[in-house]
């Protein structure tokens, strides 16, 4: 049930991630899984690659009452506009926030847990979230979108705080 989230700077972050040619039961377990530890964790969102698997697969709930769960296998946008500032975290790089510039207005389309091709208009923070989630099927971070300074001293930060992480143990 609850999968243990891989941390920077792990190698499987980095990777593009291969399509999942059906829904099938390992995948609808899977996403089950993704969902608990996402509620778990907390957070918002969760790619496949952060819990070690390298397929295209991402569950998001942007919800205020952690109802309005959405997973979509294969997530491709195909239509985006407007911009939005919004200060982004990541559960594989715990402790670090910054501010990153994305579309706010998408349309993405994927297959959902029934199997089935959709297509869905989403905006701001659902926006966000899902553009977040398939950067991480890109092998891409939320990091990467900061410029050179700022980058340098989030994972400067980061490092300090895994640091700091071990000498409590
Ligand atoms: O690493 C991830 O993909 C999860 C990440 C998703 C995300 C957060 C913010 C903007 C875009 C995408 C998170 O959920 S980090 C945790 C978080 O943002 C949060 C946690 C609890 C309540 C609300 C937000
Ligand atoms: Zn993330």
């Amino acid at each position: 049930e609850k999968l243990d989230i891989v941390l920077y700077p792990d190698s499987g972050l980095r990777e593009v991630c291969k399509p999942i040619a059906e829904m099938n039961d390992r995948i609808d377990r899977l996403i089950d899984d993704m969902f608990y530890t996402m509620y778990d964790a907390p957070g918002i969102g969760l790619a496949a690659p952060q819990i070690a698997v390298q397929e295209r697969l991402i569950v998001v709930d942007v919800s205020e009452k952690k109802n309005e769960p959405l997973a979509l296998l294969n997530p491709e946008i195909i239509r985006s506009a407007g911009k939005i500032t919004w200060e982004e975290g990541c559960l594989s790089l715990p402790g670090i926030y910054a501010n990153v510039n994305r579309p706010s207005d998408i349309i993405v389309r994927g297959m959902n847990r029934d199997g089935k091709m959709i297509e869905l208009e989403a905006n701001d923070l659902l926006a966000v979230c899902i553009q977040h989630e398939i950067d991480h099927l890109n092998g891409k971070l939320f990091v990467d979108h900061l410029s050179g300074l700022k980058r340098m001293r989030a994972l400067q930060k980061f490092k300090k705080l895994q640091e700091e992480g071990d000498l409590d143990e």
